[in-house]
C-alpha cells in the first residue's frame, strides 16, 4: 500500500491553454507599441506634454508587458489528499501560527473562532501544535482563548463526529440550520447543545469587554498587571497540552505575548512571526508551520492534507519552500464596490505566477517550511552555509540559545522529528529567553532568515528573499477553498489598508531585494522575477497615474492636446475599447458580474491615484529616514444581526476627514472645472492643435470613476465630503487651474 503511494504523484501542476487570452494580449500590446511609435514619429507635435505622456505611456506599456508576462501560462496545483492519508504514519506535524494584535480592531471573539477551526483540522491532533501570538498584551485575548480551549473540548469532537465544513463556530450557526428532518434525533440534541454552549460562550465574552474593570487581575492572570501594550515583559501560557500525545485529542494551545519595550523596534507583525517561530521551535519544532491572521479561519478542514500533498510530494516538493492559498473573504459586500476582495487579481495575477516560480507570500494562509524560513537554500543537504554546522556559526546568526541553535540545527537537517514526549510546558523558561525583545541583537532574524524586516509588507519581502535562494512556491486551492477571511469594511479602511500595503511595496522595489536585484544577484528567474514587478510597482503607477491625469486636465484647461488627431486617434481610441471588453471577459468568464468589473474598474482609478499615490510618498519618507511608518493595523468587525439591517447601502462610498479623500476630491473638481472651461468656451484659443475628442472620452472618463466623490460632494453625513476636505481640495483644485492658465496663455 505505501509503495502505491509512491508511485502515484501527490500533487500535478498543469497548465492551462489560454490561445485566445493571449492573441488580445499581443494586440493591446501591439497597440500600445504603435501609439508610442506614433508619438514618436509625429514630431511636429514635440511639447512638454506631448513628451510627458510619451513617458507615462510608456510606463503604461511596461505595466501591460508585466501583466502580459504573469498572465501567460498559469497552472493549477492538484491535490490527493486520498493518496497522502496511505502515509498515516508519515505525516509531518505542523506548527499553526494565529497573529492578533489589538483586542479592539480585533476582538477576541474573531480570534477564537480561527483558533478553533484550526483545533478542529482534520489531521492527527498530536501533529498540531497552535500558537496565538498576541501583540496587544491583552488579558481579555488570553480569557477569550482559554474559554474557547474549554469548549474545544465539546466542538472538535462534534465537528469530527459530523464532518462538519465550516468550523468557526460563528460561521456555522449562522448558516446551518437543522430543518432537514433527515438528521438523525442525536445530531439534532447534540447540534442544539453546541449553539448554546457557543452562544454563552460569546454572551459571557461580551459581557467580560463590556465591563471597565472586565476581572481582577490576580492569579493565572497577575503577570497582566501594570503591563502596557508597548512595555511589558514577556508572557507565555500553555492554555492546553495534549500531554499523552494522543491523535483523537486536541492539539496543544499556546499563548505568547512578547517582551515589548518602548526603545526597542518591535518590527510589527514580522517580529511576532519571528518570535513565534523560535518559541515553536524549542517547544515543538514542525518542520511546516502555517500561518493565518486571527480573521482567517478554516473554511476546508482537510486543508493541511492538500498542502502536504504538495511539500511531501517526492518528485517536486523539495523545493517548495511555501504553499499559498489565496486569500478570500465571507460576507464580502456584493460585487466588491471598494475593490478590496481581488478575485481578479487571484485568479489572473496569483495563478499566472503559479505557473511560473510560484505565487508570492501573501501574508497569510500560508504553509512555510521551517527550514526555508531559516535561510536554508533548497538544495542545501544536512550541511549549511561553508559545508559546516559549526555551533558558533549558528549562535551568531540564530541567537545565543543553545537549546534553540540545537532546534534549528535539527530543523535544518530535516532530521526525522522524534515524536515530542517532553510537552510544551516544560520549555516556558527557554521559550520566554528567545521571545526577548533584545534576543535578536545582532544575529540574522529579519535580515538573512526569519520574516524580514523594513517593509510594512513583510510578506511579499519574505517571500521574495526565499525566492532568490532558489525555492519555489506553489498555490494550492481545493474545494472547498481553504479560508476565508474579513475584507476591510468601508472605503476608508481599504484605502489606508492598501496605503499600507504600497508603502511596503514602495521600500521594497527601491531596496536591496527588489525583483531585479533578485533576478540579478539571485535565482529568481527572469519571468518569474518580472512577474513580482507586478505587485512591487503597485505605488509606483500612482505616480504615472496621477501626472497623466493632471497632464489631461491642463490640455482641457489650456486647449492644447496631447492625443492625435484624426486617424491617429484611432489607436489610443481602439485600445481603450479593446482593454474594457477583454477585461469584462475575463470576468464574465470566472463568473463575476459587469457590476463587479466596472467597480473595479473605477476602484483601480480610484485606489491608484489615492492610495498607490499615497503609499509612494509615504514609502520615500520612509526610505529617506525621516521618520517609520506605523503599521495599522485593519479593523475586523464580528457580524452581529443588526450589521445587515442597512446592507443595501453597505456598499455606499462613506467619507470622513482622513486626508486620503483630499486627493480624490482635488482631481474631481478640477476636471469640473475643466469641463465647464471647455463647455463655456473659456478656453485659450490659439494657432497650435486644440484639446479635441481623445482629452475630452478620457475626462468624461475620470469623472465617471470619481461619480461616488461627485454624489459626495452634495450629500450629507457619512455619505457626504466634510467641509474641510472640500475647503482643502479647492484650494489645491484652484492652485492647479491657476498655474495651468497662467502657463498656458503665456
Ligand atoms: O504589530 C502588529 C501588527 C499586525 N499584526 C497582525 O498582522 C496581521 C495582519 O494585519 P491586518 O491589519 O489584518 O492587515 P491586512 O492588510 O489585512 O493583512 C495583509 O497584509 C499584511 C501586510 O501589510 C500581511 O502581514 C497580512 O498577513 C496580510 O493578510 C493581523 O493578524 C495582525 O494581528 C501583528 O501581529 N502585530
Ligand atoms: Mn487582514
Amino acid at each position: 500500500m505505501a509503495n502505491q503511494g509512491h508511485v502515484l504523484p501527490l500533487s500535478e501542476k498543469i497548465w492551462f491553454k489560454r490561445t485566445f487570452q493571449r492573441v488580445i494580449d499581443t494586440l493591446i500590446l501591439v497597440l500600445l507599441l504603435l501609439n508610442l511609435s506614433y508619438r514618436v514619429f509625429s514630431s511636429n507635435n514635440f511639447t512638454f506634454p506631448w513628451f510627458l505622456a510619451f513617458i507615462c505611456e510608456s510606463w503604461f506599456t511596461f505595466i501591460w508587458i508585466v501583466i502580459l508576462n504573469t498572465k501567460w501560462s498559469p497552472a493549477v496545483t492538484i491535490t490527493h489528499p486520498n493518496r497522502l492519508l496511505q502515509r498515516v504514519p508519515e505525516l509531518p506535524p505542523v506548527d499553526m501560527f494565529v497573529t492578533t494584535a489589538d483586542p479592539v480592531l480585533e476582538p477576541p471573539i474573531i480570534t477564537i473562532n480561527t483558533v478553533l477551526s484550526l483545533l478542529a483540522l482534520d489531521y492527527p491532533a498530536n501533529k498540531l501544535a497552535c500558537y496565538v501570538s498576541d501583540d496587544g498584551c491583552s488579558p481579555l485575548t488570553f480569557y477569550a482563548l482559554v474559554e474557547a480551549s474549554k469548549f474545544a473540548k465539546f466542538w472538535v469532537p462534534f465537528c469530527k463526529k459530523y464532518n462538519v465544513q465550516v468550523r468557526a463556530p460563528f460561521r456555522y450557526f449562522s448558516n446551518v440550520a437543522i430543518s432537514k428532518s433527515e438528521e438523525s434525533l442525536e445530531f439534532k440534541q447534540e447540534w442544539l447543545q453546541m449553539k448554546d454552549m457557543y452562544h454563552n460562550l460569546s454572551q459571557n465574552l461580551e459581557e467580560v469587554t463590556s465591563k471597565t474593570i472586565p476581572f481582577q487581575l490576580d492569579g493565572e492572570y497577575a503577570v497582566f498587571s501594570n503591563t502596557e501594550q508597548r512595555n511589558h515583559p514577556t508572557i507565555i501560557k500553555v492554555i492546553f497540552e495534549n500531554m499523552d500525545g494522543l491523535s483523537d485529542q486536541l492539539p496543544h494551545l499556546i499563548y505568547i505575548s512578547r517582551e515589548k519595550r518602548p526603545q526597542y523596534p518591535h518590527n510589527y507583525k514580522a517580529g511576532a512571526m519571528n518570535v513565534l517561530t523560535r518559541v515553536s521551535g524549542l517547544m515543538t519544532n514542525a518542520p511546516f508551520m502555517l500561518n493565518v491572521d486571527c480573521d482567517m479561519f478554516v473554511n476546508n478542514p482537510k486543508i493541511v492534507q492538500h498542502a502536504m500533498c504538495i511539500l511531501m510530494d517526492s518528485k517536486s516538493g523539495k523545493e517548495v519552500a511555501f504553499v499559498q492559498c489565496f486569500q478570500q473573504f465571507y460576507d464580502g459586500i456584493k460585487d466588491d464596490p471598494f475593490g478590496n476582495q481581488w478575485v481578479a487579481v487571484f485568479e489572473y495575477i496569483v495563478r499566472g505566477m503559479a505557473g511560473l516560480q510560484g505565487p508570492f507570500y501573501c501574508g497569510t494562509n500560508t504553509f512555510h517550511r521551517r527550514k526555508a524560513i531559516y535561510g536554508v537554500y533548497p538544495d542545501e543537504t544536512g550541511s549549511r552555509r561553508n559545508g559546516k554546522l559549526e555551533e558558533k556559526i549558528l549562535i551568531q546568526q540564530f541567537g545565543s540559545l543553545e537549546e534553540f541553535v540545537k532546534s534549528a540545527a535539527h530543523a535544518m537537517e530535516g532530521s526525522a522529528y522524534s515524536a515530542n514526549d517532553i510537552t510544551p510546558s516544560s520549555f516556558i523558561e527557554a521559550a520566554i529567553q528567545v521571545a526577548d525583545c533584545g534576543y535578536e541583537d545582532g544575529t540574522w532574524w529579519g535580515k538573512q532568515m526569519g520574516w524580514l524586516y523594513g517593509s510594512l509588507t513583510e510578506d511579499v519581502l519574505t517571500g521574495l528573499s526565499m525566492k532568490r535562494r532558489g525555492w519555489r512556491s506553489e498555490c494550492c486551492t481545493p474545494d472547498p477553498i481553504a479560508f476565508t477571511g474579513c475584507a476591510p469594511g468601508g472605503l476608508l479602511s481599504t484605502m489606508l489598508q492598501q496605503k499600507r500595503w504600497f508603502t511596503g511595496h514602495t521600500v521594497i522595489f527601491f531596496g536591496k531585494h527588489s525583483p531585479l536585484m533578485c533576478m540579478l544577484f539571485g535565482k529568481i528567474q527572469f519571468r518569474a522575477g518580472l512577474s513580482y514587478f507586478w505587485v512591487s510597482t503597485l505605488s509606483l503607477r500612482g505616480v504615472f497615474l496621477v501626472c497623466y491625469i493632471a497632464l489631461l486636465a491642463y490640455c482641457m484647461i489650456t486647449n492644447t492636446n496631447i492625443f492625435p488627431k484624426g486617424l491617429g486617434l484611432w489607436i489610443p481610441i481602439t485600445l481603450f475599447v479593446i482593454y474594457n471588453v477583454y477585461t469584462l471577459l475575463e470576468y464574465v468568464k470566472i463568473g463575476l458580474s459587469m457590476r463587479q468589473w466596472w467597480n473595479n474598474q473605477r476602484m483601480c482609478i480610484v485606489r491608484t491615484t489615492t492610495a498607490s499615490f499615497l503609499g509612494f510618498l509615504n514609502g520615500m519618507v520612509q526610505l529617506s529616514g525621516l521618520s517609520d511608518i506605523a503599521f495599522d493595523i485593519t479593523e475586523k468587525e464580528y457580524p452581529t444581526s443588526s450589521a445587515d439591517e442597512n446592507s443595501t447601502d453597505a456598499g455606499r462610498f462613506t467619507f470622513n476627514e482622513s486626508p486620503v479623500f483630499v486627493i480624490g476630491t482635488t482631481i474631481l473638481l478640477v476636471y469640473l472645472t475643466a469641463i465647464l472651461i471647455k463647455f463655456w468656451g473659456l478656453q485659450p484659443t490659439h494657432s497650435g492643435n486644440g484639446s479635441g475628442l481623445g482629452e475630452f472620452i478620457c475626462s468624461t472618463y475620470v469623472v465617471v470613476c470619481f461619480w461616488p466623490y461627485l454624489k459626495g460632494l452634495f450629500a450629507r453625513g457619512n455619505y457626504g465630503i466634510p467641509l474641510s476636505i472640500m475647503c482643502k481640495s479647492a484650494v489645491f483644485a484652484f492652485v492647479f487651474v491657476h498655474f495651468c492658465r497662467s502657463n498656458g496663455l503665456s
